[in-house]
């Protein structure tokens, strides 16, 4: 199922924050939102899951235009302050969310056991949450994303504060996530996460300032580094219309 994202405005007290947004997102890909602290990847990812609406333009997932319910259960949301119980243990959270969906008693246990592995916590899944350290709130975080085998999974800025090789061990469990058939739509501002990607967004000041595959994006820079396309976008705006 392709993301469409048509010609989206959003303004939040009259302030522009999202300015005629378009792109698709393909179907079993990972696309990353990638921009500067503020520049709307957040606004962006809560327009696509319909969280919030949109003054203008249009979200379809295929041919379904979003805000759908039917459709939620399809999508799964790692939002960027994990949402834990931290008086209840790793795996006491996952049946807590687990219940929120449509998962029969023996699946979501089968479930847990496997979701549990994919993020390597199996063995602290009796601790309690508040004893976690932040990598492995964030691992517990993305387990509780993909309980229900989301088609699409939004994942907002899941390695901030991580250290560098956690941040390997999570990537290779997106794209284990990919690889079962899963559409990524991942945020960041971490410009060397771009790589890990197969599409990317660069958002700027609420706009798309340019939406390709990573090696099409790469090769328009003379160093091989997104920044270049972040500083070019920064020197036109300084010299145009942007706000
Ligand atoms: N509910 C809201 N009400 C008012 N302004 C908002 C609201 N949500 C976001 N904004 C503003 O919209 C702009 C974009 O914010 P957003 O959180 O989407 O950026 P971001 O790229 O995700 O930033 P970060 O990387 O820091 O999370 C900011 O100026 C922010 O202050």
């Amino acid at each position: 199922m392709d993301i469409h994202v048509s010609n989206i405005n959003k303004s939040f007290d009259q302030h522009p924050v999202i300015k005629d947004v378009t792109f698709t997102i393909p179907s079993g890909e990972i696309c990353c939102l990638l921009g500067p602290s503020g520049s709307g990847k957040t606004t962006l990812i809560r327009l696509m899951i319909g969280a919030i609406t949109a003054e203008e333009g249009t979200i379809h997932y295929g041919d379904v235009q979003i805000p759908n319910l039917s459709v939620l259960k399809n999508v799964g949301l790692m939002p960027q302050n994990e949402a834990l119980y931290d008086d209840l243990s790793g795996e006491a959270n996952l049946y807590f969310f687990g219940g929120l969906y449509d998962i029969g008693k023996r699946d979501l246990k089968e479930r847990i056991e496997e979701v549990l592995a994919i993020v390597d916590l199996t063995e602290h899944r009796k601790k309690l949450v508040k004893n976690f350290s932040g990598g492995m709130k964030k691992r517990l975080s993305l387990a509780a994303a993909i309980l229900h085998s989301p088609k699409i999974l939004f994942l907002d800025e899941p390695t901030v504060g991580i250290d560098p090789v956690l941040r390997r061990s999570i990537w290779e469990q997106f794209r284990m996530i990919k690889n079962s058939g899963t559409t990524i739509i991942v945020s960041t501002h971490v410009m060397d996460e771009v790589t890990e990607c197969d599409q990317a967004a660069l958002i700027y000041n609420g706009r798309l300032i340019d939406y390709n595959t990573v090696p099409h994006l790469l090769e328009k820079t003379e160093n091989g580094r997104v920044e270049e396309l972040f500083l070019m976008a920064s020197t036109q705006a300084k010299g145009g219309e942007d706000s």
